[in-house]
């Protein structure tokens, strides 16, 4: 036996269960969902078999033929073919199909072959075919295809035993099983000659229910009519906002209460002398990095509800419903997913424009992503709208902050949709997107554990960023908003003597017309760095130049020092502005070019100063002060 580690790939159909299997093996939490074009990366984990050999498994995009149609396709194609930039050839191809829909992974199975590696072919989502009466002859479907083959349940424990033991009886024959790599793209008449031998070897092994499972069907029958569909959709969304407010209130008066407590336990407990330490760690670290922990009640609220969606297997519906209104914004249909991943934050969302296989169709999805309401923008807006509109109920029943937290996401999806319109009316008259096509999974009951474990991964990320990029930014929003000291018999505040005041106070004038102060001005630039910085610099320097009071709530601070105008103006810069320098970063990693970057940044720019514009002029038109 060789102490070098094997390397095996993960290489199948989308939505069959490759990251399921990933994950299981390798104890990983990588991002699993009932929809095709989840994974877009190469991701590498190990683990080791019973027989002791150490394992390197790729868990790869999924495809359907190895001609490497998208950037997501290729990856998996060059590592397959050993092109991938310094990846050797797998030791053994884990072929990984859907056991309830053996068609069209037995396609890409016959094509893999051709390649003359080791293979095993695993039958996943045994459980679901068992129960729905699908049998299955390994032995014959083995012989027809002259590979080992065998079953697992990626999502239960102790439902990878028999590929563990198989993976070890196939490296032991490694050396027979390799052959000389005989592959080239095939052409269409290629696929279609081997998608009639999948067919032939089917008839052949598998024997079908004479019951075909009807729920899926039954379910589809509502929930993709042309009207009630739609109707469902735009139900689910206006629940998750309503919410999103109603649920998340009491613990996020909990945690804000807390962390008010602590600061002043803070501030009692330092002697007098220490001043400076003092309101560095009651306004610099607690006020700030605090007021934006509060906001993780919401944040998890809004992926619960997300999560739970992907995994029943209505995101590909919703992205099927949306279609027709997408395309007449210009957008293709595969955009839908990209853009609803954008909610969480554009970055992941960018990156799964690689499933789309046009380059101007997914262009035009890079360029909007950013419109998209992520989830950074929740403590901006929640602060805003908690400080402006009250809680009061319309019509007895909806909630209008809500309402108004609804109304923000629909502004950045019909901003979203009008770019694109306007993109493809200037940039690319005369493309046609190609037609739709993307396979609707079947209906599963959510798993509690991948809720679980992507609810975490999402409240880690967040506590993460509140921990580093935030913190860090705070430490000098507190410095600049500290010194230089005000000097000795000085009036007023002593933050208005400070650099932070020196900085707003200079931009000031090109914010004005917008309505915004210079605390303002001040808090847009570290937001920069993330979102979620401005409400954490607001916090800060509200709270230092509050002195005393600075244990006041910042939402109830706002509401005194602003006017209505200023606040929708905000809201509404928000919705567009380019403020996140690591999505800036992605567009241009995934453009391959600076160009597109800085075509994004001007044009958001360009968009949140003039809508603020007109909110501030407009609101001020109508007497709103
Ligand atoms: N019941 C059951 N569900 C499974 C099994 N394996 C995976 N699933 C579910 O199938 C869905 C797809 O799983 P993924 O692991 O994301 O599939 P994938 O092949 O990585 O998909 P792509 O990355 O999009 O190619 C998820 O909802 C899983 O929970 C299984 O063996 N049994
Ligand atoms: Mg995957």
């Amino acid at each position: 036996m060789t102490t070098a580690s094997l390397r095996l790939a993960l290489v199948g159909a989308p939505n069959t269960g490759k990251t399921s299997l990933f994950n299981r093996l390798t104890g990983s939490t990588q991002k699993v969902a009932n929809y095709p074009g989840v994974t877009v990366e190469r991701k590498s984990g190990s683990f080791t078999t019973p027989e002791g050999r150490s394992v390197t498994v790729l868990d790869l995009p999924g495809t359907y033929s190895l001609r490497g149609r998208s950037p997501d396709e290729e990856i998996t194609r060059d590592i397959v073919l050993g092109r991938f930039d310094g990846e050797a050839v797998p030791d053994l191809v884990l072929c990984v199909a859907d056991a309830t829909n053996l068609r069209l992974t037995l396609r890409l199975v016959l094509e893999l072959k051709r390649i003359g590696r080791p293979m095993l072919l695993v039958l996943n989502m045994i459980d679901i075919a068992k129960r729905r009466g699908v049998t299955i002859d390994l032995e014959r479907l083995s012989q027809e295809l002259a590979l080992p083959v065998t079953t697992a349940v990626a999502v239960r424990k102790g439902g990878v035993d028999d590929l563990l033991k198989r993976t070890d009886e196939v490296m032991a024959r490694a050396q027979e099983a390799q052959a000389a790599n005989q592959w080239t793209a095939p052409s269409i008449s290629d696929l279609k000659a081997a998608q009639r031998e999948a067919d032939r070897i089917i008839a052949a092994a598998v024997t079908l229910p004479t019951k075909p499972d009807t729920l899926t069907n039954r379910i589809d029958a509502v929930v993709l009519h042309p009207v009630w569909g739609l109707i469902i959709l735009a139900l689910i969304l206006f629940v998750m906002f309503q919410a999103v407010f109603s649920w998340a209130q009491p613990a996020m008066e909990l945690l804000s209460d807390s962390f008010s407590t602590l600061g002043q336990w803070v501030h009692d407990v330092l002697p007098e002398s220490w001043g400076l330490l003092q309101s560095f760690l009651q306004n610099g670290v607690i006020s700030g990095v605090g007021s934006v922990i509060v906001f993780l009640p919401q944040i998890i609220i809004i992926f619960l509800f997300i999560l739970l969606l992907e995994d029943f297997g209505y995101m590909a519906r919703a992205a099927f419903l949306m279609d027709r209104i997408m395309g007449g914004a210009g957008l293709h249909g595969r955009a839908f997913i990209p853009l609803l991943s954008s909610f969480a934050c554009a970055i992941p969302g960018i990156m799964s424009t690689r499933v789309i296989d046009n380059p101007r169709d997914r262009l035009t999805t890079i360029l909007i992503a950013p419109l998209m309401t992520c989830s950074a923008r929740i403590p901006v807006y929640t602060l805003i709208i908690s400080a402006f509109v009250p809680a009061t109920r319309v019509w007895g029943w909806i909630n209008l902050q809500g309402l108004v937290m609804f109304g923000l996401y629909a502004a950045g999806i019909t901003s979203a949709l009008t770019v694109s319109a306007i993109a493809k009316f200037f940039l690319w008259r005369d493309h046609a997107p190609a037609p739709f096509m993307l396979e609707l999974p079947d209906y599963k009951v959510p798993r509690l554990r991948s809720i679980a474990i992507g609810i975490f991964n999402r409240a880690k990320a967040f506590l993460y960023r509140a921990g580093t990029t935030i913190l860090s930014m705070m430490v000098l929003i507190w410095f600049l908003a500290s010194f230089p000291t005000a000097p000795v018999g000085a009036e007023g505040p002593a933050i208005n003597y400070s650099f932070a005041a020196m900085i707003g106070h200079a931009l000031e004038p090109l914010l004005r017309p917008i309505g915004f102060n210079w605390q303002i001005a001040v808090a847009l630039i570290p937001g920069m760095a993330a979102r979620e910085v401005a409400v954490a610099a607001l916090g800060t320097v509200y709270s230092i130049e509050g002195g005393k009071e600075a244990a006041e709530q910042i939402g109830q601070v706002l509401a005194q020092k602003w006017t209505l105008a200023t606040a929708l103006s905000l809201l509404v810069w928000y919705i567009f502005a380019p403020q996140c320098a690591s999505t800036l970063a992605v567009i241009r990693r995934e453009t391959g070019s600076a160009k597109w970057m800085v075509v994004t940044f001007v044009y958001m720019l360009a968009l949140a100063y003039v809508a603020s514009l007109l909110t501030f002029n407009l609101a001020r038109a109508l007497g709103i002060n």
